[in-house]
């Protein structure tokens, strides 16, 4: 547990639906992100429900505080957030660390987390010394130093070597990560092992890996499956990150899960406005685009 008092103001960014929000999706990230690399989910999202991106503890705009964590701190900075936001609850979709903190959400505040998408992820990510390891190294030289390293894991060669951009925007994402953050978010993964708990959670889940993952290959999210009566698994193609190399696909199996329509309207913008947590509900409305009309009311 971390010696300061959690839980901490952690940063989060609104998108929001214009017209009438079939709930609220919450965006859990890896470790080493912050809220861009949801940026493939925003508009496939948002005709329909409202978008709540969360990033963690000394990851982008979050403060830090001295680690090390555990999953336990990362859970009550999300438990905070949406007390804060005035959300009651929320479809959690969360990608590796981002989904150990979903796990632990919906097994702390079951009435919180009707959903899941768990996204290249796991319920007990070994070996606990490799954390440590890192989390020395990073503490030490920052996160610059492993930041090409671990993007190699993220995407497939064949996506890395056609997206060059993309590449360095990951390192640059990760290397301008808090080094105390990121290695308190290492210790956390270090610690964790949800494995005995998850006959516990009752959420419905939807746990997607990606085929050629190879920090938390497939198996990871057939054990969580196995474990978890209300869970089905889909595996789409794609690395750590396929959440944004294979974006259409897991946006398509995401918005399945809410029971989205699959058709999204024709004319979405490519990049619609987020608005930062600090502006009010009302505020946040005033600047989003004219939508069309919702034809699928209800609550999710
Ligand atoms: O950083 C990595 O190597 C991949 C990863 C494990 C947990 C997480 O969030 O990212």
């Amino acid at each position: 547990m971390s010696p300061i008092a959690s839980p901490i103001a952690a940063h989060a960014i609104w998108n929001r639906c214009p017209g009438t929000a079939r709930g609220v999706v919450l965006l859990a990230g890896s470790l080493g992100s912050d809220a861009t690399m949801w940026q493939p989910q925003i508009a496939a999202l948002t005709p329909d429900v409202d978008v709540l991106r969360i990033e963690h503890r000394g990851h982008g705009a979050s403060p830090s505080t001295p680690g090390p964590y555990d999953l336990d701190d990362l859970t009550d900075d999300v438990l905070a957030v949406l007390d804060r936001e005035g959300v009651e609850d929320v479809t959690m979709v969360g990608l590796s660390i981002g989904g150990m903190i979903a796990i632990n959400c919906a097994l702390r505040a079951p009435h919180r987390f009707p959903r899941l998408v768990l996204l290249c992820t796991s319920a007990h990510l070994g070996p606990a010394s490799a954390w440590q390891e890192r989390a020395a190294r990073v503490r030490a030289q920052g996160p610059g130093v492993i930041a090409a390293d671990v993007v190699s894991r993220w995407f497939t060669a064949a996506y890395a070597q056609a997206h060059p951009d993309d590449v360095q925007r990951m390192i640059d994402m990760i290397a301008a990560t808090d080094p105390e953050g990121y290695a308190g978010c290492c210790e956390a993964i270090a610690a964790m092992d949800l494995r005995p708990r998850l006959p516990h959670l009752h959420s419905q889940v939807l746990a997607i890996p990606g085929a050629q993952d190879r920090t938390t290959p497939p198996e990871h999210l057939h054990q969580i499956c196995d474990a978890v009566p209300t869970a089905h698994l889909v595996t789409v193609p794609g690395a750590h990150l396929a959440s944004w190399e294979n974006a259409d696909e897991v946006n398509r199996l995401i918005r399945e899960h809410l029971n989205l329509p699959a058709d999204l309207p024709a004319d979405l913008p490519a990049d619609p406005p987020a608005v930062d947590q600090k502006q009010s509900r009302e505020q946040s409305q005033e600047v989003a685009p004219p939508r069309p009309a919702q034809t699928h009311p209800g609550q999710l």
